[in-house]
């Protein structure tokens, strides 16, 4: 079964638009540079890097919020990553947890030429276990969550404890190419994220310790504001 293309925007002439209006105008030289050298390194495996849009609308968050410290779970190349480190203020740090290191040295050169090096400390590893490793001590104004799908609902317990009251959690992919809204038979066998991510949406939709709003930008982001 063929793939519908990466996003909530299943009308191509209309990304198109929306790319060419108000994403690729003025994307930061580096994010630019960043990019195309994932696209050269990994082809068709690039989509699984946040598009540009949704950059521009982390980075928009991250200017509106101005956190002191955050938490990126899902590096790859370091799109999302280097979109929020160009939109913190100097004194602020990222923690950006990845399994693998490879493709971060492949965006590495472009957060180092950006001069952003110096806010973000990546650790290697299982983000269930490098999070774990944290003290239960609410200490992060916001987390990017963009990493295995079937492990968000753990991440989020995780978070909850790690993210201070008021702070912002924000989780990728949860529109999952619109398959969250297709019957069983629609899905295709490597579209299956799609079961974990409906439950992952259904437990963060009702509850005391939360207040979300799904945002349709990219492949749908949910923002959760923790309460209490
Ligand atoms: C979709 S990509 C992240 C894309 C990135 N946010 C961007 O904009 O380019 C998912 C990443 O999660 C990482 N990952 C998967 N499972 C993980 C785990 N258990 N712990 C830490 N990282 C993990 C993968 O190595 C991969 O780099
Ligand atoms: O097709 C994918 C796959 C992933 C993915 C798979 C396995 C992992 O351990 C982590 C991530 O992530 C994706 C993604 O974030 C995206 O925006 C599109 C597609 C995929």
């Amino acid at each position: 079964m063929a793939l519908p293309p990466k996003g909530v925007l299943q009308s191509e002439a209309l990304k198109k638009y929306i790319y060419e209006t108000s994403a690729y105008p003025g994307e930061h030289e580096h994010l630019k540079g960043l990019r195309e050298a994932t696209e050269k390194k990994y082809g068709t495996l690039s989509e699984i890097a946040i598009p540009v849009d949704e950059g521009r609308f982390l980075s928009m968050l991250m200017r509106i919020m101005n956190p002191k410290r955050t938490l990126e779970i899902g590096v790859f190349t370091g799109y999302s990553l280097l979109s929020t480190a160009l939109a913190l203020p100097n004194e602020s740090q990222i923690t950006a947890i990845d399994i693998d290191r490879e493709a971060f040295e492949v965006g590495l050169p472009f957060i180092q030429k950006a001069g952003m090096e110096n806010k973000i400390k990546f650790i290697q590893g299982d983000a269930i276990s490098v999070l774990n490793e944290m003290l239960n001590n609410p200490e992060f104004d916001y987390a990017f969550v963009d990493a295995d799908k079937a492990n968000y609902k753990n991440y989020h317990e995780q978070l909850l404890k790690l993210v201070k009251s008021g702070g912002m959690i924000a989780y990728d992919n949860t529109l999952w190419y619109g398959f969250v809204a297709k019957e069983e038979d629609e899905v295709p066998e490597d579209m299956r994220a799609v079961t974990a991510i409906m439950e992952f949406n259904g437990l963060i939709s009702s509850g005391p310790r939360v207040e979300i709003s799904q945002v349709s930008v990219g492949d749908g982001v949910t923002l959760c504001r923790r309460l209490h």
